[in-house]
């Protein structure tokens, strides 16, 4: 069996979920998300993430990058692990902070759509990540995602209650607590998102603008009742970005090759 043709796992450990996704060599052919592990995982895990498609006991290799450490290390038993750090990530001026799932999303837009590119991530974290067409990290920003913005004023004040999102856009001026709740952060998100993404096309006016995360087609619904120019939806990013690290490393693809 060559690289092109044999099966594998990548899993991108994120602070809300875990990330699966099954390869056939660099096809993704299934992706899912599942709650992080409270225990070591037993030998029959993996194929009760995916039960159509390791249908045997087989160790196939788990690819994994993480952002949860105490996550990584209940995988560290695995015989057949290979972890994914800033180190393989075939991008430039990378700082040593950097989150790998930033960056591996990046990489696999880039990948897909071609760089320049801007990634924007709807998850715990709501974050923003520029690379330029040399590959060279332009830079991002960092903010609390949707349910953390809503859970931080339920925990950190008196009398402010749990609010659900609803699908279609609040009322920007509330006259109800929870509306008001839902105005503040939901405005204030899409007026970031278009703010990041005027000066990013000011600089890189050809660049693609792929949103990605938990809450990406939420703000999508959102962004599109607005009347803004479309938003382009990917949730497969982080693994054409896992992907093409698994390929250099193969061989499957030169580090300088256009990726
Ligand atoms: N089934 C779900 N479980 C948890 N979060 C979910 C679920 N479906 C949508 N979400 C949204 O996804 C967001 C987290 O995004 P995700 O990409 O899973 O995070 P991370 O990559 O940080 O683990 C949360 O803000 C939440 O609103
Ligand atoms: C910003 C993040 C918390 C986002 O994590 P996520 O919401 O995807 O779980 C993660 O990318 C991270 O821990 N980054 C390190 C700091 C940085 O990127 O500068
Ligand atoms: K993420």
């Amino acid at each position: 069996m060559t690289e092109q043709d044999t099966d594998w796992i990548g899993l991108m450990i994120g602070n809300s979920r875990l990330h699966w996704g099954y390869f056939r060599g660099q096809t993704l052919l299934a992706c899912l998300d599942t709650p992080h592990l409270r225990e070591p995982p037993s030998n029959e895990f993996l194929q009760q993430i995916f039960p159509k498609l390791l249908t045997n006991k087989c160790n196939c290799e788990l690819v994994v990058a993480s952002v949860v450490p105490s996550q990584k290390e209940l995988w560290a038993n695995y015989d057949n692990l290979r972890i994914i750090t800033l180190k393989d990530i075939p991008l430039l001026d990378l700082y040593p902070t950097f989150g790998i799932d930033r960056a591996l999303a990046v990489l696999g837009a880039g990948k897909k759509y071609g760089f320049p590119c801007l990634v924007i991530d709807a998850g715990t974290a709501l974050t923003f990540t520029g690379v330029d067409g040399d590959k060279k990290l332009v830079g991002g920003a960092i903010l609390p995602g949707l349910k953390v913005q809503l859970a931080s004023l339920r925990e950190r004040t008196a009398a402010l209650p749990e609010v659900s999102l609803s699908e279609r856009l609040p009322q920007m001026w509330a006259k109800e607590t929870a509306e008001g709740i839902r105005s503040g952060i939901i405005y204030t998100i899409l007026a970031g998102i278009e703010k990041f993404s005027r000066e990013w096309l000011n600089l890189y006016p050809e660049s693609g603008i792929i949103l990605t995360g938990g809450d990406g087609d939420l703000i999508r619904d959102y962004w599109q009742e607005k009347a803004i120019k479309s938003l382009l939806v990917d949730e497969t990013i982080i693994f054409q970005g896992i992907a093409a690290v698994k390929g250099i490393s193969s061989g499957l693809i030169d580090k300088g090759e256009p990726i």
